[in-house]
């Protein structure tokens, strides 16, 4: 059986590909999926194997005037045969469905924001976000916050959000309540115990990507990603933080973009540390995990009750009942905060740009595939 990957002839539609893809794909061009990023050119995954391609000039004018156009992994490409030179050349990305964008942002540990608002896209056309939240960090239990925030920005990626508390083994005691308590802060969203090390959950992990679906995994450093990508893929895609610890560099996280095509079909992508993807597109991330607070707030006396002590005000009600936790309350108003700071600064004039630039870059590249000869 070739595999995704593998030199030979195989099928495409086991990486992703459909038939509204194809109707996109300008004439003169065969499809590949970004599997890496190099400067100036991209390792792609075409029906015939491998590539390296290089971007056009086209590609890396539009790169240069705004980096959202950058092409990125997961990506789904046009390549071309330069057939003096016999190498590939990339000369367009399709249309993304679903894009993970880090908004120019870095964030302090205490989560404060800074940065120029510029976007750049980490992954492309990504249909689940698998959030790896361990059991148990160090000493600590999962931490629910983290999991909201992570939900949240799944939700405004797009892509659909599944919950892995990783690392289950590590706790045998207070596993169950512990799922429960994560269930709790992601309605709708749900939530799995997965242990790489004993190949427990593995497999519906696995489930979910059926024989095509691509999959992110997010996760803080040390959540136990990068075993689970290998733990899919069947062998070691991925180096894990105990094989770099030995190889003398001392720990660190990973560093690179990798597109993984998994036996049987699926795709997935290892991330290296999110602690700088912040929330991009103001979606309703915020609204659908924070859905039993955001009724609470339809419920204040006025329409637009700031929740700081005005009557009849139902969320502090509920916070000071006990009814609504304090350390959820403090989690909502954090990433409303965070999601109206982005939104301020970068939505409304990257996304109408972009989609302006996605417009004239398909036509001219249907243009020039029907007049090539
Ligand atoms: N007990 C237990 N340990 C695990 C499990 N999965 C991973 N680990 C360990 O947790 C540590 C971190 O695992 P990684 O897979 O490297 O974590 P990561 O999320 O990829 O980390 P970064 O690359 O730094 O973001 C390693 O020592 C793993 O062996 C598990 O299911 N159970
Ligand atoms: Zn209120």
């Amino acid at each position: 059986m070739s595999s995704p990957g593998d030199a030979g002839v195989f099928d495409l539609s086991l990486l992703g590909w459909t038939d509204s893809l194809a109707a996109d794909l300008p004439a003169g061009s065969v499809p590949g999926r970004i599997a890496q990023v190099h400067r100036g050119a991209a390792e792609v995954i075409t029906a015939e194997g491998r590539r390296q391609a290089r971007y056009s000039a086209k590609v890396r004018r539009a790169a240069a005037a705004d980096p959202v156009m950058l092409p990125c992994v997961g990506d789904w490409a046009a390549v071309r045969l330069v057939v003096p030179e016999g190498r590939y050349e990339l000369d367009g990305v399709l249309p993304r469905r679903t894009a993970f964008v880090r908004g120019g942002v870095s964030r302090d540990v205490r989560g404060g924001l800074s940065g120029d608002g510029q976007g750049q896209v980490l992954a492309a056309n990504v249909d689940v976000v698998f959030v790896a939240e361990p059991s148990m960090h160090g000493t600590d239990l999962a931490d629910l916050g983290r999991v909201e925030r992570l939900v949240t920005l799944a939700w405004e990626s797009g892509a659909r959000p599944v919950v892995l508390v990783t690392k289950a083994d590590m706790l045998t005691l207070g596993l169950h309540d512990l799922i429960k308590d994560v269930e709790g802060v992601v309605p709708g969203v749900p939530v799995h115990a997965v242990s790489s090390l004993r190949g427990q959950g593995v497999e519906i992990v696995r489930d979910y990507l059926g024989t095509s679906a691509t999959a992110v995994v997010l996760g803080t450093s040390g959540a136990g990603k990068s075993t689970l990508v290998n733990a899919l893929a069947g062998r070691e895609a991925m180096e894990t933080q105990q094989v770099r610890a030995g190889d003398g560099r001392g720990r660190h996280t990973t560093v690179h973009r990798e597109l993984i095509p998994l036996p049987g079909g699926g795709l997935i992508i290892d991330t290296p540390g999110i602690r700088r993807v912040g929330l991009y597109e103001i979606g309703d991330g915020v609204e659908r995990v924070f859905a039993d607070v955001e009724d609470l707030a339809r419920l204040c006396r006025f329409d637009d009750c700031a929740h700081n002590g005005e009557p009849g005000c139902a969320v502090l009600e509920a916070l000071q009942s006990g009814a609504l936790p304090e350390r959820r309350y403090e989690s909502w108003r954090k990433l409303q905060r965070e999601a109206a700071w982005m939104a301020r600064r970068t939505d409304a004039r990257l996304r109408s740009e972009e989609q302006r630039k996605w417009k004239t870059i398909h036509k001219e590249m249907r243009k020039s595939g029907r007049n090539r000869p």
